[in-house]
């Protein structure tokens, strides 16, 4: 190939001009970039027709053994496009360091749920090089296990913000909060999601995550949250046996939901236009028993009405009735219970009819009836009749799914109830939640919930929100029994010793006696002043022994932001100038 023929197969356009200034010879590429310029042209006729879009570059050559010029143009980029490209560059580097600087990870995905990013955390959660995991769709990574459920398929499913509990191929427990990020054709096109790893410090509800997408579709409008496994089969029990007359026997702690459920199976079956009828048998006083059951006939008993009354059995007939505290019916009325499940009829106290009765029964108790039985205080007869299903409900504590779904709907609907913006809750707040023995269960998350909502003013729910049961959690009887890690901790387990703020643990402790003296009482002194004065010397020591906040995240096991926030409020500096925030 002669050079000629080389420099014809190039995409840049070549011009060769001699020393009279005259254009001897172009490539093929010269000739395509300004038709009509031909051999012989002298250069100042060429120079203004030349592309806006090439840089021309002049090299001093040999044209035919003589000086000449070699014109050589490669295509120009818009200064201001190259400046609007390096901003991005370093918009984008300036992400990629903040988002590893974090101490949770941060992963992100398209719409179609192929993961875009994923900062450092991830690669230890995950066991894997962010490499392994970007350009991979969840779905895949769901499949494979590397995590479990995945929350970005919740939420392209869902369509909104969902938070929930996920394992990891390595063994990591972490609580996720995915949000959607919408165009404004409504289409998701991102999906942000937001990871707290809680491996290290608590015990991983006792029920393991599986079957996202599986068990019964609840109604939307049942308001009913039932995301945990175990919660899913009473659900997918109640849907299959609600629509049959069967008895039904609902158990369970105070507060799971009985009450709740009760009416779900009533809606739930053919009865649903006709009455439910709740019979609270712990609040009915043992003389009225009988005749607020079973009603009364006219001049039945001294102080009875004239015209007599109807009982509840009558009022549901058509419908349920439901008996709560089933376990606190008195002996002498279980009899007629049982005769009224066998018969089907019932008659009036003082009357002498028999009236036939169409009812559903369905039971509920947090006593444990079987040994009501042995003890004598509950006939077998009755409870082998009541115990056709009978359907356990967890206790909240083994719910960890159910108790994010239902903090952060519960939070939605106490802000809208009292008209306040919506709050989000911070993923620490969600770990002492999960952390939390919830005697009270689903009852008890409502009433915490309603009382945060109306007191906290800030947008974001944070642990110093929290009444004290709840952030001192780890050191609940559940926490202590089960070996769960709080915020107390023990020097065993790596935690702070306890009682580190009043204890004797700590050097220094001097600086808190002040405080933990009965002075304390004298100076008038509300016990959220002394919480925050100790807090404050607990951030200005840790400050000073461990300089990092990262470190001291690390050591008082808070997130590196809390600590950043922590110093801010109560005017610490140092900390390696916040660690960068
Ligand atoms: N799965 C759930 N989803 C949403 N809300 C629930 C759920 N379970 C219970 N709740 C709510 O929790 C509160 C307590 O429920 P409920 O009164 O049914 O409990 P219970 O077991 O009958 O209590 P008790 O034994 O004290 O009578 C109610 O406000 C109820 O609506």
């Amino acid at each position: 190939m002669t050079e000629r023929e080389l420099l014809d197969v190039l995409d840049t356009p070549i011009y060769f001009i001699d020393a009279k200034h005259v254009v001897v010879w172009m490539n093929r590429a010269a000739q395509n970039a300004v038709p009509g310029i031909v051999k012989g042209m002298p250069w100042t006729d060429v120079q203004p027709r030349l592309p806006r879009t090439h840089i021309f570059r002049f090299h001093e050559v040999q044209v035919g053994g003589e000086p000449g010029v070699m014109v050589e143009g490669t295509p120009s980029v818009d200064p201001a496009l190259l400046s609007e490209l390096e901003r991005l560059r370093q918009a984008n580097e300036d992400l990629e360091t903040i988002l590893d600087t974090l101490f949770d990870e941060v992963f992100v995905t398209d719409g179609e749920g192929v993961v875009l990013r994923v900062n450092t955390a991830a690669e230890q959660l995950y066991g894997l090089q962010n490499s392994d995991i970007v350009g991979r769709t969840v779905f895949d990574l769901e499949r494979e296990q590397v995590f479990y459920p995945s929350v970005a398929a919740m939420v392209l499913q869902r369509r909104r913000r969902v938070t929930a509990l996920q394992e990891t191929k390595n063994g990591h427990r972490l609580v996720v909060t995915g949000s959607p990020v919408f165009d404004r054709e409504g289409r998701i096109v991102r999906i942000v999601c937001y990871t707290r790893d809680l491996t290290s410090t608590r015990s991983w509800p006792s029920v393991a995550v599986q079957g996202v997408g599986q068990g019964v579709e609840i109604p939307w409008d049942s308001g009913l949250v039932a995301e945990n496994p175990a919660m899913k089969s009473v659900m997918d029990l109640i849907r299959r046996v609600a629509p049959t007359d069967a008895t039904i026997l609902l158990l369970g702690e105070t507060g799971v939901g009985k009450n709740r459920l009760a009416r779900f199976i009533h809606d739930l079956s053919s009865r649903r236009a006709n009455p439910f009828v709740e019979i609270n048998c712990a609040n009915v006083p043992e003389s009225l028993f009988e005749s607020e059951l079973f009603g009364y006939e006219s001049g039945a008993f001294t102080g009875a009405r004239k015209e007599g009354k109807v009982g509840k059995v009558e009022l549901a007939h058509g419908g349920t009735l439901f008996l709560n505290e089933v376990g606190e019916l008195p002996l002498h009325v279980q009899g007629k219970i049982l005769d009224l499940l066998q018969e089907r009829t019932v008659s009036r106290v003082g009357g002498v009819h028999t009236r036939k009765v169409d009812i559903r029964i369905v039971a509920a108790t947090n006593k444990d009836l079987r040994q009501l039985v042995k003890e004598g205080r509950f006939r077998d007869d009755l409870y082998f009749r009541l115990n056709v299903v009978p359907l356990t409900i967890p206790p909240l504590r083994e719910r960890g799914e159910d108790i994010c779904t239902l903090a952060e709907t519960l939070v939605h609907r106490f802000c809208d109830k009292y008209q306040l913006p919506r709050k989000a809750i911070h993923p620490d707040v969600m770990a002492c939640f999960l952390h939390y023995a919830w005697p009270g269960n689903v009852r008890e998350l409502e009433n915490v919930i309603e009382r945060l909502c109306i007191i906290v003013e800030d947008d974001i729910l944070l642990p110093e929100h929290l009444p004290e049961e709840l952030w001192s959690s780890g050191g609940t009887e559940r926490g202590e029994k089960d070996g769960y890690l709080g915020t107390k901790g023990t020097p065993d387990n790596g935690g702070p010793p306890p009682n580190t703020v009043f204890g004797s643990s700590l050097p220094g402790k001097a600086a808190f006696q002040s405080h933990s003296s009965p002075d304390i009482l004298s100076q008038g002194w509300g016990i959220r002043q002394v919480l925050e004065e100790v807090e404050r010397e607990l951030y200005a020591r840790a400050l000073q022994q461990y300089g990092s906040t990262y470190a001291i995240a690390k050591h008082l096991r808070v997130s590196q932001p809390t600590v950043v926030r922590k110093l801010r409020q109560f005017g610490l500096s140092g900390g390696r100038a916040l660690d960068s925030q």
